[in-house]
């Protein structure tokens, strides 16, 4: 396995146009632990993880990987395994087939493809066409593209959208797993009651800003996730 890879988000700022997309977020991300990057829809989590990975310029500030900017990992895919949103899937392509392009674009043997496959319990419909996955389905197979590289980094977008209850029990287990084994997991959820079951730690985001941050724990001694939030943020339910 790499060494531990530790997430520095700091001073972070985008706009588009008018909309205050992220303003100054600041928060770092821990090895073993599952980070939940959480806030409602439009808070600026997804631009945020972006920007993270270089897909958006900040206006301002910067984010390390390991004390690197994405542009500057060596092995990047390698290091940073992401799952931002289930699309661009081909509809007439296999799960296997998908799995077998991303391998040969990275650079990793096929042998790893049975691997993320088992691992994210769709090997029972690999050799189906992905345009008949079900969302959930889809889900996992853009997990198990993340998984490919084995990277000590993983950073999910709304990873329980479309998954059934056991299927976040499925999924908290494999995050857990994958934290103990000294990966950085970085999970952006606006569902607050599925988030607090699947974290340790959290970030909250509200209006583009990192409005608290901490071990989850912190925000639910007095109940729920939800509630804190609630406060936090000054919002009505
Ligand atoms: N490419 C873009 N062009 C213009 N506005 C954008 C763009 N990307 C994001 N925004 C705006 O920036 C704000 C933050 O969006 P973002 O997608 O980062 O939020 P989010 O917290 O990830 O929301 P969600 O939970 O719905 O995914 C929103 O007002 C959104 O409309």
């Amino acid at each position: 396995m790499h060494p531990p890879h530790r997430l520095e988000i700091r001073g972070l700022t985008k706009r588009f146009g008018p909309v205050a997309a992220v303003t100054d977020a600041t928060f770092a991300v821990e090895p073993g632990r599952v980070t939940g990057f959480l806030g409602p829809n439009g808070s600026g989590k997804t631009t945020t993880l972006r920007m993270l990975l270089g897909l958006v310029r900040p206006d301002a500030g910067d984010a390390r990987i390991g004390g690197r900017a994405y542009r500057d990992l060596p092995d990047p895919a390698r290091t940073v395994g992401a799952a931002l949103e289930a699309k661009g899937l081909h509809p007439a392509r296999t799960g296997r087939d998908h799995l077998r392009v991303y391998a040969a674009f990275i650079g990793c043997p096929d042998s790893r493809i049975d691997e993320v496959l088992a691992l994210t319990g769709i090997a029972d419909a690999a050799h189906r066409r992905a345009g008949g996955y079900s969302t959930g389905m889809r889900q996992r197979l853009n997990l198990a593209t993340a998984l490919l590289g084995d990277p000590p980094v993983l950073v999910l977008d709304e990873p329980t959208n479309g998954l059934d209850p056991a299927g976040i029990a499925w999924l908290r287990g494999l995050l857990r797993d994958l934290a103990a084994e000294g990966r950085t997991v970085l999970v952006a959820s606006h569902v607050l009651s599925e988030a607090e079951r699947l974290v340790d730690d959290v970030a909250v985001m509200h209006r583009g800003r990192i409005a608290a941050t901490g071990p989850l724990a912190d925000f639910t001694r007095q109940g729920a996730l939800e509630d804190a939030f609630l406060d936090l943020t000054g919002a009505t339910a």
